[in-house]
């Protein structure tokens, strides 16, 4: 017998190219093929600070609405509170690195394309949206890194050693995993929603990709 598509399948499949733009993007590129500007590099590292900064509430705001919508509750809620835990370590993380780099956290402004995809998430926490469309916003988010660092830990990749660790954060198999049980819940969840959710979903994923490509342009282009 064979399986059957799930909604995630259909929608990577649907929109494959936006996708591929988020996960292959020049800036991952760039690192894959060991040319990365490190300046590029260094805005990537201060302005993501400040995006896991603001996504810490909003995975807090999962983490609320998992409790409070999900059937099985307990199991979708460690999982995201395995997230919340991972986002402690990143944020210390990033200090670790910026201080490495020579990066001054304090005096970073958030750039256009920040501050418009943190102000997306936050649109995103209002009790409004449904469990289902803020889960599916959260798989892709922190798919698109894991996919896009794992292409550059591939054995045909350039990477230069001193960003193999930062590849590594989110191109690791353990974050493989928990992004696939992220999806495993998503799909969950778009089995048993209405036409409404899921049409609000599909659109809040392409809204996902959308910034993020826009997010790795900003890195990449230096504005
Ligand atoms: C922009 C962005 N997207 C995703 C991730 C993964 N948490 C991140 N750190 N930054």
């Amino acid at each position: 017998m064979q399986a059957k598509i799930t909604v995630t399948e259909t929608w990577l499949r649907k929109h494959r190219h936006l996708y591929d733009g988020a996960t292959r993007h020049p800036f991952i590129r760039s690192i894959r093929d060991g040319n990365i500007d490190i300046s590029a590099f260094k805005t990537w590292l201060g302005q993501d600070y400040i995006f896991v900064r603001a996504f810490v509430p909003f995975v807090a705001s999962v983490l609320t609405k998992a409790y409070k919508g999900s059937d099985d509750g307990n199991g979708d809620v460690e999982v995201i509170l395995g997230g919340v835990a991972a986002l402690h370590d990143e944020i210390s993380w990033f200090k670790k690195e910026a201080f490495k780099w020579g990066v001054q956290l304090s005096s970073i402004a958030p750039q256009k394309a920040n501050q418009e995809y943190c102000r997306f998430l936050e649109s995103l926490i209002s009790p409004e949206v449904e469990y289902t469309v803020t889960a599916v916003a959260f798989w892709a988010i922190e798919t698109i890194y894991q996919e896009s660092f794992a292409h550059c830990l591939e054995d045909d990749s350039k990477t230069p050693p001193e960003l193999k660790e930062t590849c590594q954060r989110w191109g690791n198999e353990s974050f493989g995993e928990y992004c696939n049980s992220l999806r495993n819940i998503v799909d969950r969840q778009l089995e048993k929603a209405s036409d409404d959710v899921i049409t609000k979903a599909e659109a809040t994923l392409l809204r996902v990709l959308e910034h993020e490509v826009d997010f790795w342009n900003m890195s990449h282009r230096r504005t």
